[in-house]
């Protein structure tokens, strides 16, 4: 891949603020719209199976307006197949998912249900679909995924960011570095992502390996500090002009 890294923006933070209100702003598809126009080279969303943020919806509408391509993350269940299948993402991730975590709680045991996974994989791939793993970095679940015919791993980098001793991060770091290599040379694909902030992200975003990090919840964190000064001026500046006109008849 070179010197060049690709960026797929994860939107599902902007569908908890909406879903926080049961309101229909902010519309993740315009956000998807929006990091597009920005550089982003794809966008991820999440259709978890209690759905917190991103919805049917949701999904359907990003399907028909995206001018860059999806990652679709779920969990393999035969819901969730359907629907991929249905909307025909250009990638599915598959990811683990417990109900009651707060977030993706380590990578997606591979190892474990070869089969099932393998069956997911031929069952995406008919429609046209890649199957992309969100692992941890570990070489019996780089094997694993090899032989399931999936031709992309997403390294779980959470564990990584989550470090704060410094001596801890730099080993994570190497623990996916390592993994990156040995998946390369194994011919899958290459990608990262989970907890990856403004502070922790360059040192992963220079393991030559990695063809693309998927984040998202540091930009929709970010987004809201750096767009807040804009929106406090746009409403007053409503405010004032209401003044101005006087009441409505
Ligand atoms: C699999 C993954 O890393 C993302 O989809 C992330 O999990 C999204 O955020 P939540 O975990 O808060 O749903
Ligand atoms: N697969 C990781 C992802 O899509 C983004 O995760 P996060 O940046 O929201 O933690």
């Amino acid at each position: 891949m070179g010197n060049s890294i690709l960026l797929g923006v994860n939107i599902d933070h902007v569908a908890t603020v909406r879903n926080a209100r049961g309101v229909s702003y902010p519309d993740p598809v315009t956000a998807a719209a929006i990091a597009e126009q920005a550089g982003a080279d794809g966008i991820t969303v999440h259709l978890r199976e209690d759905r917190r943020h991103i919805t049917d919806r949701d999904v359907e509408m990003l399907a028909d307006t995206l001018q860059t391509r999806m990652n679709l993350e779920m969990a393999v269940t035969d819901e969730m197949l359907a629907i991929a299948c249905r909307i025909k993402p250009t990638y599915c991730c598959l990811v683990p998912e417990k109900r009651e975590e707060l977030t993706t709680e380590g990578g997606l045991d591979v190892a474990g249900q070869q089969d099932k996974i393998r069956a997911a994989v031929e069952r995406l791939a008919e429609q046209g679909i890649k199957t992309s793993l969100f692992i941890d970095a570990d070489q019996e679940q780089i094997d694993a995924a090899t032989a399931t015919g999936a031709s992309i791993v997403e390294l779980h980098t959470g564990h990584y960011a989550e470090q704060t001793a410094v001596k801890e991060q730099q080993r994570s770091l190497l623990m996916l570095h390592d993994a990156a290599k040995y998946a390369q040379a194994r011919g899958l694909q290459v990608n990262a992502g989970h907890g990856l902030h403004y502070f922790n992200t360059g040192a992963v975003a220079a393991l030559p390996e990695l063809v693309e990090l998927n984040i998202g919840h540091a930009i929709v964190a970010r987004a809201v500090l750096v767009g807040l000064d804009q929106a406090v001026r746009d409403m007053k500046a409503l405010m004032l002009q209401a003044r101005t006109s006087g009441p409505r008849k």
